[in-house]
C-alpha cells in the first residue's frame, strides 16, 4: 500500500529566509507520525505546504494520492488542520464555530460528540474570546476533527494546556488514530512525541537531521553510556579522580552525594574492575537511559524547550 504522505525533497523560501532546505518523510496510513524540531526549524512550513495552504518551491507532495499544491480542493475535504494559534471570530461560540465548519464537510462528525470529548459541554455558548488558552486550542482540535478527516494535521497540540488536560488530549489522539485517521504531529514536546509518535522525523535548519521510531532512535544514536554510583564513606577523593585516566571513561562529575560517569560501551564494568582493585565496591549503582530528548540535543544541538531567538 502506497503512503498516505509522501514528501520528497520539498524546498520552500520566503524571500530570502529558506525555511525549507530539503525535506523527504513518508507517513502510513493508520500512524501517528511526529515532526520535531526546534522553533524556526521549518515544521510549520511543511505541514501548511502538505494541506496546500502554502506554495512549495521546489520537490513533490502526495497527500493521500493527490498534489496538494496542484489540487488542493481535492485534499482539504480528507485533511484536518488544527494551525498554531488558530483564531477564530472573537464572538463566536464554541457550538457555533463547530456547526459552522461541520457544514462545510459532506460527511461530518456530530460536533456536539466532539464537544463532549473535548471536556468543552459547559463552555458551548461561551463566545470565542472568553475561553481560556487551553480551551481555545481544544476547540482548535475539535475544528480539525470535524470533518472526519482521514489524515488530521495537528501542530502544537498541547501547547498551553496543564498537565491533566495534556493527558486527556494524548488519550483523545490515540482514540483518534484508533478509528484510523492517520495523524501527522507537530510537538516540541519529546515526551508527547515518545507517548504518541510511531515514528518521527527530526527537522532542523530546514533538512530531516534523524527519523524512525523514538525507541530505535534512542537506541541508534547511543555513542555514549552514563550511569552514577554512590562510593562509601571515607572513599579518597583521588579515587574517583583516578577513574577518568580509564581509556573507557570520559567525564566523572559529582552530582550531589553521587558520582556521574560517562564513557563508551564498557564503561561500567572498567570502572567497576579499577574500584575493586582499590578494594571499593560502590553503594549504589543506578545506569541513566537515554530518551528521545537527549537523541534531539545530539542531533540538533539545542534544547527542545527553546524560546525563539530573534535574530
Ligand atoms: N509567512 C512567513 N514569512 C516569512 N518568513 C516566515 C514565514 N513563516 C515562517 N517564516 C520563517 O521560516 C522559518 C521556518 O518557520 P516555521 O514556522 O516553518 O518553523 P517551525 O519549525 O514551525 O517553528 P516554530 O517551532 O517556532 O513554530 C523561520 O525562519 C520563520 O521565521
Amino acid at each position: 500500500m502506497s503512503p498516505v504522505i509522501e514528501v520528497t525533497n520539498l524546498r520552500k523560501s520566503y524571500g530570502a529566509n529558506v525555511a525549507v532546505t530539503d525535506v523527504s518523510f513518508a507517513v502510513e496510513r493508520g500512524e501517528i507520525f511526529g515532526i520535531l524540531g526546534p522553533n524556526g526549524a521549518g515544521k510549520s512550513t511543511v505541514v501548511e505546504c502538505l494541506a496546500g495552504l502554502r506554495q512549495a518551491d521546489g520537490g513533490a507532495l502526495r497527500v493521500l494520492g493527490v498534489d496538494p499544491q496542484h489540487d488542493p480542493g481535492a485534499v482539504r475535504p480528507r485533511l484536518g488542520i488544527q494551525l498554531q494559534e488558530a483564531r477564530l471570530p472573537p464572538r463566536l461560540r464554541v457550538r457555533e464555530a463547530l456547526e459552522l465548519y461541520a457544514s462545510f464537510y459532506a460527511d461530518p462528525a456530530d460536533p456536539m460528540e466532539l464537544v463532549r470529548m473535548l471536556g468543552l459541554t459547559e463552555k458551548q455558548d461561551t463566545a470565542f474570546k472568553d475561553l481560556s488558552g487551553g480551551q481555545q486550542q481544544r476547540l482548535s482540535i475539535a475544528l480539525a476533527l470535524v470533518g472526519n478527516p482521514e489524515v488530521a494535521v495537528l501542530d502544537e497540540l498541547t501547547t498551553g494546556l496543564d498537565p491533566q488536560a495534556r493527558r486527556d488530549t494524548w488519550e483523545l489522539i490515540e482514540r483518534v488514530r484508533d478509528s484510523g485517521v492517520t495523524i501527522v504531529l507537530v510537538t516540541h514536546f519529546m515526551d508527547e512525541a515518545e507517548r504518541l509518535a510511531d515514528r518521527v522525523a527530526i527537522i532542523d535548519r530546514g533538512r530531516v537531521v534523524a527519523e524512525g521510531s523514538p525507541a530505535a532512535l534512542v537506541s541508534g544514536t547511543e555513542r555514549r553510556r552514563t550511569f552514577r554510583m554512590r562510593l562509601p564513606a571515607g572513599t579518597p577523593a583521588d579515587v574517583a579522580a583516578g577513574l577518568t585516566r580509564l581509556p573507557d571513561v570520559d567525564t566523572v562529575v559529582g552530582v550531589g552525594e553521587e558520582l556521574e560517569v560517562t564513557g563508551g560501551a564498557r564503561v561500567l564494568p572498567a570502572t567497576i574492575l579499577a574500584l575493586a582493585e582499590g578494594d571499593v565496591v560502590p553503594d549504589e549503582i543506578r545506569t541513566l537511559s537515554r530518551s528521545l530528548e537527549d537523541v534531539f540535543v545530539d542531533v540538533t544541538g539545542a534544547r527542545p524547550d527553546t524560546t525563539e531567538v530573534l535574530p
